[in-house]
């Protein structure tokens, strides 16, 4: 049940019975998120109206998630887009086949699903596929077409080796077929011979789905290098910044050295992410990226990953949420509850119960570790009685449908009560550049635009969540996965401050509304140069009329029409001009100027378009 919904009938409960102000005042007293959820669960008023969506909820996960019958259907479907060359529209059926499907449903699928990666040339793909189609025991009168594919795919690849063999294979299965398939034989005959005397090779290279997976996963692209070794305190970030602490702004990251634009400071790999549902056919619900081919989890039918390799690296969590994800879903808690259900799962109640028991400050800031996330700011004393209950409610709320009766632990659910709080002021969004699949309209309205940044999910990253915000940040977030860049946009001189963006920036949001939503949402009063000239929005700034040659050159730039993946021939070299033109003006120009903007941004597009690429439709 929408937890909204839910809580409004509790209040709306404890209003009827009269206790509202005495209860808010009893509640008001606890002074730990141990107490507040020991008050939620021995509040029988609250227990009651939980107890029917908490039940509703486990007839819905007891369904069996897996049907022969829907994935033969989405697998027809699928097979008539193939017949009509509709690629794309064929895989995405056969992907929802895949995951809903069992046994030899499963294998149909996978193999379908190999000959549209063929066609399209994506050897891997389809390679991979043919291998799990057979683990799932394709039918043996069938398999001679796949052997054949995969010598193909082998020979495109230039592993003659396999190649022959998997032709030789096909070539046995049709023999012992008999003479139904006499023509195919001759034609498997003649591939075989045309490749001559082999030479066999020693090594088996890609004999299994996951060394096939191993090659996929090194194609995509990489974060930067940082630009110097790393921190040994922290050590997802470079030694030109350190961690110190300020008197108004609690700890924030410093440049030890000065920091040229274009420099990747920090790449941190997420403690924890989530995947927003309505991704879940086209990116992995571990590690965020986009893949055309997922692969299902065995037993649920809500949620691929990229590979079998992830899907085994989830398990760790995956299976306390396994057939959760879509009631977790329709809790509709946001983006937060979510990541801090994912978080406590992945972390386990041993390691939470050693981390409640040390609340002093480590040196090391290691992102893997759970102390790191434990002591992000949540901002608790700020926050109201009334925001504290419905926090400490969803909670008990959350943790209650993992038990099946409805008994939440204790220790969870003072440990998601404590990340509802610093969530908010601390994850981050992952966003991908999302690119049109052939065929799609794109946005067309702005240039840069062409590829739209897309929201893909949220991850819990404990250094980048040590940089403070201004309205106009010196770095940026450029997101590979669930794997986090930091890299600057402005020129950070030694001893200043890593500011990022919480995403009210001074371009775009005048500065009540940057005010008040920073306050609301981040507990802060936002002191940036902005804030305190009262910077103008983009379109009210002046322009460059006393530098013509910058004014130009930039507007030409800007105005290319990046439409490839990977942007024009000249990308990197336009990015060098952007970083040039920044340099230029932050030293002989007054700010704010709309040139400075349109360099800026262009920058930053090219950051994105040479990070993680979702081909998926831009909406
Ligand atoms: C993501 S954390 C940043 C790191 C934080 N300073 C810390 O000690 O963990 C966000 C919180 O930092 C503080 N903060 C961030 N930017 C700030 C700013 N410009 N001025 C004052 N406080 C700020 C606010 O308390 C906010 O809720």
């Amino acid at each position: 049940m929408d937890f909204d919904n839910l809580f409004t009938q509790i209040c709306h409960d404890l209003k009827e019975t009269g206790g509202v102000s005495e209860m808010s005042a009893r509640f008001s007293t606890c002074t730990s998120d141990a107490q507040r959820i020991s008050f939620i669960l021995a509040t029988e008023a609250v227990r009651k109206c939980l107890q029917e969506p908490l039940n509703l909820a486990k007839q819905e996960m007891s369904a069996p998630c897996k049907s022969q019958s829907l994935s033969a259907s989405h697998r027809a479907e699928g097979n008539t887009h193939y017949q009509k060359k509709l690629n794309w529209k064929a895989i995405s059926s056969y992907n929802r086949s895949l995951l809903v499907g069992e046994g030899e449903s499963l294998a149909l699928a996978y193999a379908n699903r190999s000959a549209v990666f063929h066609d399209m040339a994506d050897w891997l793909h389809s390679l991979r596929d043919i291998l799990l189609a057979l683990d799932q025991g394709y039918p043996k009168h069938l398999e001679h077409k796949l052997r054949e594919r995969q010598g193909n795919c082998w020979l495109e690849l230039g592993h003659v080796t396999q190649a022959f063999k998997s032709f030789n294979l096909a070539k046995e299965l049709l023999e012992s077929a008999g003479q139904q398939h006499k023509d195919k034989l001759i034609s498997i005959t003649s591939k075989i011979r045309e490749l001559g005397d082999v030479v066999m090779e020693v090594t088996e290279c890609m004999s299994n789905a996951t060394s096939i997976e191993r090659e996929i996963i090194k194609k995509r692209r990489l974060a930067p290098e940082l630009n110097r070794d790393s921190n040994v305190l922290l050590p997802a970030a470079s030694t030109s910044i350190e961690l110190t602490d300020s008197l108004d702004r609690g700890r924030c990251l410093v440049a030890t050295e000065d920091i040229h634009i274009g420099t990747t400071v920090i790449v941190e790999k997420a403690y924890a992410s989530i995947l927003l549902a309505e991704f879940k056919e086209s990116h992995c619900h571990h590690c965020l990226h986009w893949t055309p081919g997922p692969v299902p989890c065995h037993r649920c039918s809500q949620v691929g990953f990229c590979s079998t390799i992830c899907r085994d690296e989830a398990a760790t969590y995956h299976r306390f949420e396994c057939g959760l994800t879509d009631v977790f879903h329709r809790t509709r808690v946001g983006n937060h509850g979510l990541l801090a259900v994912r978080t406590v799962l992945k972390t386990g109640r041993d390691k939470i119960l050693i981390a409640n028991q040390q609340e002093s400050i480590d040196k090391v800031y290691d992102s893997s570790d759970y102390g790191t996330i434990h002591r992000l700011v949540g901002n608790t004393s700020q926050r109201s009685v009334a925001d504290l209950f419905r926090r400490a409610v969803m909670a008990v709320y959350l943790m209650s449908l993992m038990q099946p009766d409805n008994e939440p632990d204790q220790v969870l659910a003072e440990a998601v009560l404590r990340l509802l709080q610093s969530y908010p002021c601390n994850a981050h969004e992952i966003c991908h550049l999302a690119v049109p699949l052939p065929g799609s309209s794109g946005r067309a309205d702005h240039p840069l635009q062409q590829f739209g940044l897309c929201e893909i999910g949220a991850a819990a990253m404990p250094v980048l969540s040590l940089i403070n915000h201004s309205c106009d940040p010196n770095v940026v977030r450029v997101c590979y996965g669930d794997v986090i860049a930091i890299r600057a946009i402005r020129r950070i001189a030694r001893g200043q401050e890593l500011l990022d963006n919480y995403g009210y920036h001074y371009a775009v949001h005048e500065k009540s509304q940057r005010q008040a939503s920073l306050s609301k949402q981040y507990y802060f009063r936002c002191d940036c140069r902005p804030c305190a000239e009262d910077w103008p929005l983009y379109a009210d700034a002046r322009r460059l009329a006393s530098r013509p040659d910058l004014s130009e050159a930039v507007d030409r730039y800007v105005k290319l029409r990046w439409c490839e993946p990977d942007g024009p021939p000249e990308a990197s070299e336009l990015a060098a001009s952007f970083i040039g033109y920044l340099d230029t003006m932050e030293t002989s120009v007054q700010l704010p100027v709309q040139e400075y903007n349109n360099a800026q941004e262009g920058l930053k597009h090219y950051f994105a378009l040479s990070a993680t690429l979702s081909r998926h439709l831009v909406v």
